[in-house]
């Protein structure tokens, strides 16, 4: 079986090749793998009758999750470079996605569209996606509150605001990650708008903690910052490990994620 380490913009990920071997590991094999190779997320690419691959995702935390962006755009350059094709597809649990190349050896992911319905999140009951009742410390005076959310096939919650370095993240994102209001647990966005194409932005991942990068975060933030009109539908997001452009396209409602992934090594098992 042949596995790849890799990242995109410092996500990283163990991905093994199980087109022909079968791979079905346990969440403690999961988690020791993750440990072993240093990764974020553990990927399998699996045979699929309709599209290029089927890919799988878990956290590191042994979780199986539907969406990953920047696993996609790193599946996305393996598979490009391996058919030789100008456009590879990949199926995951929450869509299908499309890969091709973008200028200077970048990669984009067509992400599909957002989902805005309070149960596609999902939320245990209705309210406001445009800012959820959530808030972070005292009562009277909460330190964060009301984070926009969305689903990018998997939960995301995003809190605006004016300094993300003055938040200690790796202790105010497990307060949001199992809240209540979300039953399947959220990945929590701390998203600053520097202008209106610009936004800085950390994300504490459900299941794999604070990583140097989330894509489908980095898609969230602009989908929510764009849909309360603090950007424009496209912007540079600026996350720990690198920069991604993200494009919400009005004509298709699609999102579009642009950014750099890096083998760092190949072996065969
Ligand atoms: N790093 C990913 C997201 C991986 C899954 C996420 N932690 C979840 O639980 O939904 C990305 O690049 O999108």
């Amino acid at each position: 079986m042949k596995i790849w380490k890799m990242n995109g913009a410092g996500n990283a990920f163990a991905i093994f090749d199980a087109r022909s071997v079968p791979f079905s590991p346990t969440e403690d094999q999961v988690r020791q793998l993750a440990e072993e190779m240093k990764a974020d997320q553990v990927i399998a690419l699996e045979r699929d009758a309709a599209r290029d691959v089927f890919m799988r995702i878990w956290n590191k935390d042994g979780g199986e999750v539907s969406a990953c962006g920047n696993a996609s755009r790193c599946v996305g350059r393996l598979l490009l470079d391996e058919t030789g094709k100008d456009r590879i597809t990949i199926q995951t649990e929450a869509d299908m996605l499309r890969a091709f190349r973008a200028e200077d050896g970048l990669i984009t992911v067509d992400m599909g569209s957002p989902l805005m319905g309070w149960e596609d999140i999902p939320l245990a009951e209705k309210m406001d996606v445009r800012g959820v009742d959530v808030k972070i410390g005292p009562m009277d005076n909460p330190i964060l509150s009301r984070p926009a959310v969305v689903s990018m096939g998997n939960p995301h919650a995003v809190f605006f605001v004016s300094d993300v370095d003055a938040y200690d993240i790796p202790a105010l994102g497990p307060l949001v990650e199992w809240h209540p209001l979300f039953p399947e647990g959220t990945n929590v966005g701390f998203a600053q708008v520097i202008d209106r194409q610009t936004i800085r932005l950390r994300v504490w991942e459900r299941g794999a903690g604070l990583t140097k990068a989330c894509g489908t975060g980095a898609c969230a933030a602009l989908v929510c910052a764009a849909r309360a009109k603090l950007t424009e539908r496209t912007a540079k997001l600026i996350l720990d490990g690198g920069e991604l452009l993200i494009e919400w396209r009005e004509s298709d409602d699609r999102v579009y994620m642009t950014g750099p992934v890096e083998l760092e090594f190949e072996t065969e098992i």
